[in-house]
């Protein structure tokens, strides 16, 4: 199995051509809900983003205002640097440069593979037609497939000639919608990898809607995380996994554990003891949250501890620890698949070497110290006291 790799490095550059689509704060509500709440999103030609976050966020709308299926209350939709919906003009969906892959595959029953791929074609002359539904039949792999109907192909297959379809009229971005959802586990990581590969391979922009965090940071240049209507970060999988920007994308984006904590003088410090130094906040004193993931915190047996394993969950590779602190906070850890304390074992709880948690004041995450407008230093809690008690005297 080849793993694919992808980070902001390799994303697409295209410095000469517009902006494949730019969301320029794009708003759409229905009565009390909000289904967009001021978007702002630029996508580079090439680059594939994909869009998570928890159901009724959003994520949808997004799709559908991109593909022309909604017309938003506020704001400008551009895609190849033409506007396609502002306060005056609205272009019809046949008209967006805009290719679609649903969940279902979306698929004409009643038409081969070859006349589903060819159905976004039809205002071409013959021939360039059907040379264009060869050229893309071949690059999913089904030009043997060509004359089947959809209701004798494989789920995996289905998905292939939904995504040729999307892609014969060359469209300036392609908007899939949990393409992967409907597939069994086994397959779903398949047709994963053989979409994206065709997609990078095709040069192809897209903006891909997913449930899965692991799908989300694996496939896409970047992650653009929804939360009521918003976008809370668009960054690349590793700032959006290892420096969120707020305690929602930290918690949704994989596992996390949030403890009250105080730098002073640089030093990290909270309820498990001294958690890493804080270069260049030397002459602050903060009350912040620690974001501790669970590959960063470690265990080790410790009679004298207070803090006790409350559950092990066997994972397979990984068996995940439970501890409860003597705060009655918890915290989780990843031990390898041959570590296992049992419930009840008292175990002394540390940083993994090398971690620089993310800090959150006031659920936002912060970089530098902040500070009130006369320069002194904010955020001092009921826990700040509490620490001082314990750690700091
Ligand atoms: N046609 C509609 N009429 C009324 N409300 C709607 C309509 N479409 C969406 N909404 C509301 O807008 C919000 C965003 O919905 P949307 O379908 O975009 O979310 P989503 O993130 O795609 O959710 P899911 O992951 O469950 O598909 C929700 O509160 C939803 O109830």
């Amino acid at each position: 199995m080849t793993v694919q790799t992808v980070s902001a490095d390799r994303a697409p550059r295209a410095e000469q051509a517009p902006p494949a689509l730019v969301l320029d704060r794009v708003s759409k509500h229905y009565g009390d809900s909000v289904g967009a709440s001021a978007l702002d999103l630029t996508v580079a030609p090439g680059e594939l983003v994909t869009l998570i976050g928890p159901s009724g966020c959003g994520k949808s709308t997004t799709l559908r205002l991109v593909a022309g299926l909604e017309r938003p209350d506020e704001g400008t939709i551009r895609i190849a640097g033409e506007v396609v919906a502002d306060g005056r003009r609205f272009q019809e969906p046949e008209h967006r440069r805009v290719g679609l892959v649903f969940q279902d595959h979306a698929l004409f029953p009643h038409l081969t593979v070859a006349k589903n791929v060819a159905f976004g074609l039809d205002r071409s002359p013959r021939a360039e037609r059907r040379a264009r539904v060869g050229e893309v039949l071949e690059l999913v792999r089904l030009s043997h497939l060509a004359d089947r109907y959809p209701h004798e192909l494989s789920g995996g297959e289905q998905q292939r000639v939904a995504l040729a379809r999307a892609l014969a009229p060359r469209p300036a971005v392609v908007l899939l919608d949990e393409p992967f959802s409907s597939l069994d586990e086994s397959l779903r990581a398949q047709v994963r990898r053989d979409t994206t590969a065709t997609l990078r391979e095709t040069g192809t922009t897209a903006v891909l809607v997913t449930h899965d965090q692991t799908e989300a940071l694996s496939v896409g240049h970047r992650v653009v995380v929804m939360h009521d209507g918003v976008i809370e970060q668009a960054d690349t999988p590793e700032k959006v996994f290892e420096q969120p920007s707020t305690r929602f994308v930290a918690s949704f984006m994989g596992d996390a554990d949030f403890l009250p904590a105080r730098v002073h003088r640089a030093l990290l410090t909270c309820e498990i003891g001294i958690v890493s130094t804080v270069p260049g906040w030397a002459d602050s004193d903060v009350a912040v949250d620690v974001v501790l993931r669970p590959h960063e915190v470690a265990l080790r047996p410790d009679p004298d501890s207070p803090a006790r394993v409350s559950a092990v969950e066997y994972h397979g590779a990984f068996v995940l620890h439970h501890v409860r602190l003597a705060s009655g906070r918890t915290l989780r850890s990843w031990q390898p698949h041959n570590v296992r304390h049992p419930v009840g074992t008292p175990v002394a709880v540390t940083v993994a070497a090398g971690t620089t948690p993310t800090l959150l004041v006031d659920d936002r995450a912060v970089t530098a110290p902040p500070r009130t407008r006369s320069g002194a230093p904010v955020g001092r809690s009921p826990m700040s006291d509490e620490l001082d008690q314990t750690f700091l005297r």
